[in-house]
């Protein structure tokens, strides 16, 4: 890796408030101090703009409340720079456009492109991708990105070609000097188990330090001519999975990065599903050792449900939202996430896979396989209901088949009641030593009868499609 990506700039975090620090984790505390008081600012205005009934047509309370943090000299790293900025750090993702001015990532509320002056000539420093322009991304290592200015999606008058002036002569200044420019690329989330649009909101990750290799002119829709900037990201970065993600990749075979999707922690039901359930339980001194607990007779006699699994009964009824027993009732293993260090590895002939950093106990749940269902008309006609985790999904997308697994899948419901389209939790078969891969059987049979397998689906397509059989 470039010398100079290493050598991090801790101390320089000019404001008027906090005391110079010169130790790493002293920066990334007064970073995240700082966005902390914002966000603080943020919900106090928007709680007052509540109660006051607001009527400005247009306000932007996430600038708002960075203006307030700035007049109080709360902002940090507010001089513009080149390169990685102390306290932020690859991967961190940020709730809108003005928190990436509060920590110094990008000062500008609304240009895609900013830039500095240095020894005369002007320099990009940081580029939003946010999706306004026709932006095009291969994989998360390369970027075309398009030039600003007479874009009709931002600005309606009468579109115009391109000047190569501001941030487009500091893009091309910026690849003739060899200089360095943070990515920072916006993400539609969707709010908890929906892919609704009205239900989605914009956040930002910083993917790092990118190069300019090259630009050129296009000529665009409304017959426009656009500059496009091809930027390559600098290897020996940590390696980004795109969207949120808690699990850590290693790659020691190759210089592959794991493909692009969205991270996702639960899975997205079509627009059409409503995650209901009917009935609970009323148990509250625990459900396994009560011999009444509606939800632990729905479980067969032979599964035994204590903080790990055992038994071979395929659909497993958790407690959940409607039972009035607590979180840590013992018949709800599976929905509290992932509890295990897990870690996404290059494998030498398999592609990617997984391992755990630490030791699990035999019938520990490890993972939910998550992703968006599908009932198309060709599915419908096979297999009903698919988990299709192409295009969002989990570390569950990454685990490898094998026939002699660690690993067992299981059908579980526990926020609805709807058995045709039950979770798939991922269960250890047996003790596994930390760093070993986990791997299950794709043949498993999810809630099924008709034979479908979960190989069938998985081993058609790298990205892993699991089917859920009516
Ligand atoms: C759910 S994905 C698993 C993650 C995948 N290895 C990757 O790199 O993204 C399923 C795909 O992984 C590969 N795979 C899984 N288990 C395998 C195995 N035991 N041997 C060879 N390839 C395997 C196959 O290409 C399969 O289509």
């Amino acid at each position: 890796m470039d010398k100079t990506l290493e050598k991090r700039k801790v101390g320089v975090l000019p404001n008027r408030k906090r005391p110079r620090v010169d130790d790493e984790d002293g920066v990334i505390h007064h970073v995240k101090e700082a966005l902390d008081e914002y966000r603080e600012t943020l919900s106090k205005l928007l709680q007052k703009h509540d109660s006051e009934s607001y009527q400005q047509v247009y306000w932007r309370p996430d600038i708002e409340a960075a203006m307030c943090q700035r007049k109080k000299g709360n902002l940090v790293n507010t001089r513009k720079q080149l390169g990685p900025i102390p306290g932020v750090k690859v991967g961190d993702e940020f709730r809108n456009r003005a928190e990436l001015t509060v920590v110094g990532l990008h000062h500008n509320f609304r240009h895609g492109i900013e830039y500095m002056k240095k020894d005369g000539k002007i320099l990009a420093t940081s580029i939003v991708n946010s999706g306004r322009y026709a932006n095009h991304v291969a994989s998360p290592d390369i970027l075309t990105y398009s030039g600003e200015g007479g874009n009709p999606r931002v600005d309606p008058k009468k579109p115009k070609d391109q000047r190569l002036e501001r941030g487009n002569l500091a893009l091309k200044n910026s690849m003739e000097e060899g200089t360095h420019v943070r990515v920072i690329r916006g993400i539609n989330r969707f709010e908890v188990g929906t892919r609704a649009k009205k239900s989605s909101f914009r956040t930002y990750v910083y993917d790092g330090l990118y190069i300019v290799e090259s630009f050129w002119q296009e000529r665009e829709e409304f017959g426009k001519l656009v500059f496009k900037f091809l930027l390559k990201r600098i290897s020996g970065q940590p390696i980004i999975i795109w969207g949120y993600c808690p699990i850590r990749v290693v790659n020691a075979v190759d210089r592959a990065s794991p493909p692009a999707f969205n991270y996702i922690c639960n899975v997205i039901y079509p627009d059409f599903f409503k995650a209901t359930r009917k009935g609970g339980c009323d148990c509250l001194h625990g459900c396994l050792e009560s011999k009444s607990c509606p939800c632990v007779m729905k479980i067969a006699r032979v599964l035994s449900y204590n903080n790990t699994i055992t038994g071979t009964k395929s659909l497993i009824y958790e407690c959940g939202i409607m039972c009035k027993c607590s979180s840590s009732c013992k018949n709800r293993i599976s929905q509290h996430g992932i509890q295990f260090k897990l870690e996404v590895f290059r494998t030498k002939s398999k592609g990617w896979g997984v391992r755990s950093r630490s030791y699990i106990p035999q019938g520990s749940f490890i993972c939910e396989y998550v992703g968006e269902i599908l009932q198309d008309k060709q599915v419908k006609q096979r297999r009903g209901f698919v988990i299709d985790a192409t295009r969002h999904g989990n570390v569950g997308r990454f685990v490898s088949h094998s026939c002699s697994p660690n690993l067992f899948a299981r059908s579980v419901l526990h926020d609805h009641d709807d058995a045709r389209i039950p979770h798939m939790m991922l269960f250890a078969e047996k003790n596994i030593p930390p760093n070993q891969e986990l791997t299950y059987d794709y043949n498993f049979i999810v809630g099924g009868s008709n034979g479908t397998t979960i190989r069938e689906a998985l081993l058609d397509k790298p990205s892993g499609v699991a089917p859920n059989i009516i």
